[in-house]
């Protein structure tokens, strides 16, 4: 259905291609999983499929491409819309209209479908992707998640034969990716229909895939296979796999259920071992030095800092919040206090209010009562100059905090920004994901760059409260490693960190707490172990497999082996 023959996409102005020796093919109603590293081409290759690579995107791809016998050389992506629905990465980029429901009959409109048939269709996607409460929305106003539901179920409706995914459940938490993965199972199973998805999480969708077309490095030519079967020589792969590496069980199980079905003997093996600590230890903290007064240039009348007279044992403090936006009560009556060293996991499900705890904590979204602090600072009324050295985030869309025309221009401009020594911002950038050059528009990085870019520009500023929304969409297993040491780092320096994640497996590693929100209010708060493993989607792998004891992460069992 889907075809490459030795194709290879050069970029222009790039030294060489970023893909090259493509060739493999996916059958009518296979749904195959596309993974490798961070910024290796994976959306690049999903892009030719449609055609958007090279006719949106330029760059010039040799070999051909075919989807249902097109030819994507002669066919433009609107000559292949009918039959292929692509999904990026970037939902935002992907809407047209202003409503969800407009958004989700928009396609079927172009194509000139029957009302009739176009309102049964919105219906059902509104059903099965859990949107009905949300139809009449405008689009601006929906969370991450509710935005990456959206633009699935809007390909979804005009029920193309062929399905392009781009990490599609990256903004989703994991009951809702689940959710979104049975659908698009269904779709294969009863439909015949043909996906093509790419995604980091392997642990959300192996079981779900057919074959595997992996991409090791930049560069080299694919392996394609059985999943058990590439997942043997991946450098990317889930947890299960890595406990199944570890404990030399062949063949590697790919899902919990397998590997539960071998644990025993590494159950026993562990029976009497301690479960190592490795969240930082927050134990003897070195001062963090303070906020540095700023030119005066730079404060708007009437905004200086409200400061307390002592210094706030808090880094983050949050008593009694509700925050309304238009008619939803996106936070209702929240208490956390985060202590310096401290890194709490805000979890919970899409649209549960996490983003906007984190905006409150920046000073982006005022209370509607109680009252919110970041170190001595009320942030809503505190100037963004003097706010940037008490507290950063990194958002959901990293794009929002980029603006010059280079890598090197923004990492200048960090520096700058922050007082920093020239090239602190350049070298963080470095040391997260190597490979990244200077004079690379930041719109042309992949996402996993281009996150990792902004991440770099926030800790330029090096603030004590660092907030991170969803830090690890479009990372790979490596740069999540990388990102979970600097993090350490940080907190281990007194640095307090909150992040909003559905990655349970990143939560697992890093949190010392977790706290659960749910419709707008706190339902958990406690030690990480505790709270992730009392939930059976916020659980992580490893925690699954070795249950009842609360083991998290394939580190602490190599370690506790070793
Ligand atoms: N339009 C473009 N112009 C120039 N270079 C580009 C363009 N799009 C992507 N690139 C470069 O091609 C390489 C591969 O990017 P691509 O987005 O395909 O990777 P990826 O595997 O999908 O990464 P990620 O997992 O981070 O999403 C990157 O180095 C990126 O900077
Ligand atoms: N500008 C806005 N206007 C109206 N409602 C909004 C606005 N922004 C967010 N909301 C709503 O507030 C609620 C909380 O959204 P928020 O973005 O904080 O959720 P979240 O937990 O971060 O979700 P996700 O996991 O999907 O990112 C959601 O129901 C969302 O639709």
């Amino acid at each position: 259905m889907i075809r490459f023959e030795n194709v290879s996409v050069t970029y222009d102005g790039a030294t060489g291609p970023t893909v090259r020796g493509i060739d493999f093919e996916v059958p009518e109603g296979e749904l195959v999983l596309l993974a490798g590293p961070s910024g290796v081409g994976k959306s690049t290759v999903l892009g030719a499929v449609g055609g958007l690579v090279p006719h949106f995107t330029g760059g010039t791809l040799s070999g051909r491409v075919t989807v249902a016998g097109r030819d994507t050389r002669t066919h433009k992506p609107r000559e292949l819309a009918d039959v292929v629905g692509t999904v990026g990465q970037d939902p935002l980029s992907h809407f047209v209209t202003d409503t969800v429901e407009d958004e989700l009959a928009y396609g079927m409109e172009s194509l000139g479908l029957a009302p009739d048939v176009m309102r049964r269709r919105v219906e059902e996607t509104l059903d099965l992707l859990g949107l009905s409460d949300l139809r009449a929305r405008p689009i601006a106003t929906l969370s991450g998640g509710q935005r990456q539901r959206v633009a699935i179920g809007s390909v979804l409706t005009p029920h193309p034969e062929v399905l392009v995914l781009d990490e599609p459940t990256s903004a989703l938490d994991p009951a809702a990716a689940e959710e979104v993965l049975a659908v698009l199972q269904r779709l294969v199973h009863d439909l015949g229909t043909t996906v093509l998805l790419a995604e980091h999480r392997l642990e959300r969708v192996i079981q779900y895939a057919d074959q595997v077309v992996l991409l090791p490095s930049p560069g080299a030519a694919p392996l394609l296979g059985p999943p058990a079967k590439v997942m043997a020589v991946s450098p990317v792969y889930p947890p299960v796999v890595g406990l199944g590496r570890l404990a030399g069980w062949s063949p590697l199980p790919l899902t919990v259920r397998d590997a539960r079905r071998r644990a025993a003997p590494l159950r026993d093996r562990l029976a009497d071992r301690e479960i190592p600590d490795h969240t930082p230890r927050a134990a003897a903290l070195p001062p963090l030095p303070a906020p540095r007064p700023v030119s005066s240039r730079w404060r708007r009348r009437g905004k200086s800092p409200e400061t307390a007279a002592t210094p706030a044992p808090y880094a983050a403090e949050v008593r009694s919040l509700t925050v309304r936006r238009e008619r939803v009560q996106a936070l209702r009556d929240v208490a956390l206090t985060v202590s310096p060293g401290e890194t709490v996991a805000l979890m919970g499900r899409n649209g549960a209010g996490k983003s906007t705890l984190l905006s409150a904590l920046v000073g982006l979204v005022e209370p509607s009562a109680g009252s919110v602090r970041a170190g001595d600072a009320v942030p809503h009324r505190t100037a963004p100059r003097d706010l940037v050295r008490r507290v950063g985030l990194v958002p959901q869309e990293p794009r929002d905090l980029l603006y010059a025309d280079t890598v090197a221009a923004e990492c200048a401009a960090a520096d700058r920004d922050a007082d920093a020594a020239p090239g602190t911002c350049r070298t963080l950038l470095t040391e997260l994901l190597p490979g990244v050059t200077d004079d690379t528009h930041p719109r042309d990085l992949s996402e996993g760059q281009r996150l990792t870019l902004a991440l770099s520009v926030v800790l330029t500023a090096r603030p004590p409260l660092l907030l991170l929304d969803e830090p690890t969409r479009g990372l790979d297993y490596a740069a999540k490693a990388r990102l979970a040491g600097i993090l350490r780092g940080l907190a281990a320096e007194g640095h307090a960190i909150v992040l909003a994640t559905h990655d349970v497996e990143l939560a697992a590693e890093l949190a010392h707490r977790v706290v659960l929100l749910a419709e707008g209010e706190v339902i958990a708060d406690g030690p990480a172990a505790d709270v992730v493993v009392a939930s059976p989607s916020f659980a992580p792998q490893v925690a699954k497999v070795l249950a009842p004891r609360k083991w998290l992460t394939v580190a602490q069992v190599r370690e506790a082996l070793a």
